[in-house]
């Protein structure tokens, strides 16, 4: 396993009085898929959200516990949200791009950190949108509304979004679950090309997707880590009786 570059140590998250996640003790490795497995309602999301604190913006929420993205406690009072939502991207499980041009939307959060120079920010664009594989399929169109891509292409799209800030850790809640089997090949294979350079963390309903492409496989059930292991060990030989049950298909 490489190094861990995000802790989570004795976490616990509460909506209101509801006990969402429970004594979440995990080491996250870095560039390294890891995958968030495990059943509706037992938490993926919600864990997902502490690593760049945007469960900040649910009312309600509060979190015991600490979370360390590189040795930096991203609750601790000098933790500034904006640098670490810079550092710690998303995407989501809608395409979720801006009404605006393809290239505005990749240039958006370059421009909104203070990059002006026009140079810097088409070779940002080119470099990310060829990251995120669209290059190809939208360089002769960059002032066409986002909104023209196909579903597939906007999911790209917000990834090349996310990846020009250059951040080092990409969050993907259920990013393919919208799309057709097609796109989601698309997306699979984008995320194999991206694993040595990003820490990629994906929150996927999809076992064999978890399998495909994670190294690294943690397994949910109410609120509770019940297992992490490398991926072929947890699919081979998983050591909890209810991560089995949950991976031969008895329930979930
Ligand atoms: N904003 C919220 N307010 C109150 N409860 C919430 C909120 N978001 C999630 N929950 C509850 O917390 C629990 C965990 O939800 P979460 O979305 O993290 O699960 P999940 O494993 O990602 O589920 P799914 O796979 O269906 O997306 C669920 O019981 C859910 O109803």
């Amino acid at each position: 396993m490489n190094d861990s570059v995000i802790r989570i140590d004795k976490l616990n998250l509460y909506y209101e009085k509801f006990h969402a996640l429970k004594h979440i003790n995990l080491d996250i490795p870095e560039k390294t898929v890891t995958a968030f497995i495990g059943p509706s309602g037992c938490g993926k999301s919600t864990l997902l959200r502490t690593l760049n604190r945007m469960n900040d913006m649910i009312p309600g929420t509060r979190i015991e516990g600490t979370v360390s993205i590189a040795g930096q406690d991203i609750y601790g009072d000098t933790m500034e949200v904006e640098m670490l939502r810079k550092q710690v991207g998303m995407v989501f499980q809608q395409p979720n791009p801006f009404p605006k041009s393809i290239y505005d939307n990749v240039a958006y959060g370059p421009r909104l950190h203070g990059i002006r120079q026009k140079d810097k920010l088409d070779e940002l664009v080119e470099q990310s949108l060829r990251q995120a594989a669209l290059w190809e399929e939208v360089k002769n169109f960059l002032k066409r509304s986002a909104l023209s891509l196909s579903g597939g292409q906007q999911q790209r799209l917000c990834i090349a979004r996310a990846l020009a800030v250059q951040p080092d850790i990409l969050l993907m809640d259920e990013a393919t679950s919208a799309l057709d089997p097609i796109s989601t090949m698309k997306i699979e294979e984008l995320v194999q090309e991206l694993r040595d350079t990003y820490t990629i963390v994906m929150v996927t309903h999809n076992m064999h997707q978890a399998a495909r492409v994670s190294g690294r496989t943690a397994f949910f059930l109410n609120g509770v880590v019940v297992e992490a292991a490398d991926t072929e060990t947890m699919f081979s030989t998983p050591q909890d009786s209810r991560t089995e049950d949950y991976i031969s298909g008895r329930f979930g």
